[in-house]
């Protein structure tokens, strides 16, 4: 069987796949006979050794990168190659069979060490990879794995003394935060504009690189089932949610200054948001997908206080976790008396004809009870319905875009109870859980994505800066607000490390039409049922626990009993 046909029956796309990155690997390999030059900046820190140079090695050992290439990291720390892979030993992921090739890749790396702001620095790195790469014509990537603070006169000496001689490229891939506000946003991007053109700049957002993510499009304009509900008729409310379940971990001094609307609010949620609300883009094209995208956050209003919860984690005594004991105020870094919230939900409102009325809510906090990503999609109340449950009436339908981890789109439904007589209803899913559906397939990691459409010169899953202006345009209302320390409308309520999720931003959901029973567990979270949100009565809580588990242990009984009488085939 061919893998084509393989694969459309939905059966084993692995070699489909890996047709594509074979693709991808000659599109890369034939673009230039030049040398290729890929400079880390900030090659001492922690998103370098964590992330870049681990997806260096493994875009090296996949063979997707082109053959000639080299890479220089650059810091002011006086570091060594060998000193730079130390550090990242324990992020790469290492087998013992790919050791040689290790070496190799270790092989094309060098390491400079000079200043942020001194020209004469940036002209003897020039020098130096000139020498390196043996010619003054290999294309240039650049990745800014720095502190915002240094991003000014770094990209300017790398603009006005790195430069390859043409007809080389240069491309400068900028990482969030872009910027602390409008303000600030505005004058790096214009300071950006004056030192390189638009093409040549790529601000990542890394979530625009999730497999998930890049799915919302084929998902909504690929689906007439979607596309047709896809509005404010259907959709009662729309949820996107970051959660993490570890604390800022020594990051407190950078974070301490943004706070987590900064931190993923402005970018990573508000990104999703953009393409889960946007119109259908001309084309697939990235200018056509990126004008859809600015055009409905054009529609946004500013952020209102009243449609902002805030918190921030303590540490909870009673954990026998020793990182649930301390709070954020423990993390080294933060000043004793931060107010920076690690938890924030925030409302947005869509003033346009197919979002008017619907809330978009956006959550994300650290220091929660589980790590997830998810956009849940709540359609309203069935009209005239003739069913119910318990005298109440049936579930709403949700749809839910599970990002991470482990990958799945289900929707909950209401469903005849299996085995029964007449009509009574459960709630249940249709389910697309992708290592199921698609066993063996590798998805790539964020920055694998991202750095082969740099290489690529494809800026479709980067941010431009007409959307960064109107995220911030957004946010920053509320976030000056935030950060006046004299402001009393500014309530940051402390929650325990490893908690779900604050009682005050639930109760606004419902406000704003968003209901939760707790009367449905994702198959993922059976086993944990600490992911409903926190109830204000514990008594109540563990009574609907026990309530809900009765009500599993019921149908399964019946499923099973049916079963065994050979009257029902099993899921
Ligand atoms: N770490 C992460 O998980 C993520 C980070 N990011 C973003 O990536 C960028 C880099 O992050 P990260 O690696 O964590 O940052 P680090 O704090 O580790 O900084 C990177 C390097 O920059 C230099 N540096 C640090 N502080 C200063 C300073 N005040 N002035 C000048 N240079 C400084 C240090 O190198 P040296 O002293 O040797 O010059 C350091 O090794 C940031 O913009 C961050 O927001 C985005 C997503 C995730
Ligand atoms: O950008 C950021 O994202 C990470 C979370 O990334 P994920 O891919 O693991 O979901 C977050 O920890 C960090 O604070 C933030 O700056």
């Amino acid at each position: 069987m061919s893998s084509a046909k393989k694969s459309s029956a939905g059966q084993c796309p692995t070699q489909e796949t890996d047709t594509i990155f074979q693709r991808i690997r000659t599109q890369v390999q034939k673009s230039s006979s030049n040398t290729y030059i890929f400079f880390v900046f900030g090659a001492s820190g922690d998103l370098a050794k964590k992330k870049i140079y681990p997806t260096l090695w493994w875009l090296y050992r996949d063979g997707l990168l082109p053959e000639n290439i080299i890479f220089i990291g650059y810091a002011r720390s006086a570091l060594t190659v060998e000193k730079v892979f130390q550090n990242c030993e324990k992020y790469m992921k290492l087998q013992d069979s790919e050791r040689d090739l290790y070496k190799k890749f270790i092989s094309i790396n060098s390491y400079v060490s000079g200043s942020y702001d001194n020209p004469k620095d940036f002209q003897r790195l020039h020098n130096e990879a000139n020498k390196i790469a043996k010619e003054e014509t290999a294309n240039r990537l650049f990745y800014l794995a720095l502190p915002p603070s240094v991003y000014g006169s770094v990209s300017e000496l790398i603009s006005s003394n790195c430069r390859p001689k043409e007809p080389a490229w240069l491309r400068l891939i900028v990482e969030k935060p872009f910027g602390k506000d409008l303000e600030s946003s505005n004058n790096l991007s214009k300071h950006l504009s004056k030192h390189y053109k638009e093409e040549e700049i790529y601000r990542i957002d890394h979530y625009l690189g999730k497999e998930m993510v890049q799915n919302l499009v084929v998902l909504r304009f690929a689906n007439r089932i979607f596309s047709r509900v896809w509005n404010r008729d259907s959709i009662a409310a729309i949820i996107i949610i970051f959660k993490e379940d570890i604390g800022t971990q020594g990051r407190g001094g950078y974070f301490d200054e943004f706070g987590i609307i900064r931190d993923v609010i402005q970018n990573h949620l508000m990104q999703i948001l953009s393409i889960v609300a946007m119109e259908a883009p001309r084309s697939t094209k990235g200018e056509d997908i990126r004008d859809e995208k600015v055009k409905v956050l054009r529609r946004i209003q500013p952020i209102k206080m009243e449609d902002v919860t805030l918190g921030q984690y303590v540490g909870d005594k009673n954990s026998s976790n020793e990182e649930h004991r301390k709070g954020y105020l423990d993390d080294e870094g933060v000043p004793k008396d931060s107010k920076t919230p690690t938890f924030a939900q925030v409302v947005m409102h869509i003033n346009n004809e197919r979002w008017d009325g619907v809330p978009f809510i956006l959550r994300g906090g650290k220091a929660l009870n589980e790590k997830k990503a998810e956009v849940r999609i709540q359609f309203r109340d069935m009209p005239g319905s003739m069913f119910e449950v318990d005298g109440e009436k049936t579930a709403r339908d949700e749809l839910v875009i599970r990002v991470q981890p482990n990958e799945a789109i289900y929707l909950k439904m209401n469903n005849k109870r299996p085995g029964e007589m007449g009509f009574r209803v459960e709630e249940t899913e249709l389910d697309l859980t992708y290592n199921e559906r698609y066993q063996g397939v590798k998805l790539p990691d964020a920055y694998e994505r991202l750095i082969l459409d740099v290489f690529m010169g494809h800026q479709i899953n980067f941010v431009r800066s007409d959307e960064l202006e109107e995220a911030w345009r957004i946010v920053t209302p509320v976030l000056s607000e935030i950060d006046d320390k004299n402001n009393k409308n500014v309530n940051v309520i402390p929650y325990p490390f490893g908690s779900s999720g604050l009682q005050e931003a639930f109760d606004i959901c419902s406000k704003y039409d968003y209901t939760y029973s707790g009367t449905y567990v994702w198959k993922d979270e059976r086993s944990n049922s600490q992911t409903s949100p926190p109830k204000k009565n514990d008594e109540a809580n563990s009574l609907k626990t026990v309530e809900r588990k009765t009500l599993r242990s019921d149908s399964s009984a019946a499923v099973k009993k049916t079963e065994q009488s050979g009257s029902t085939s099993k899921k």
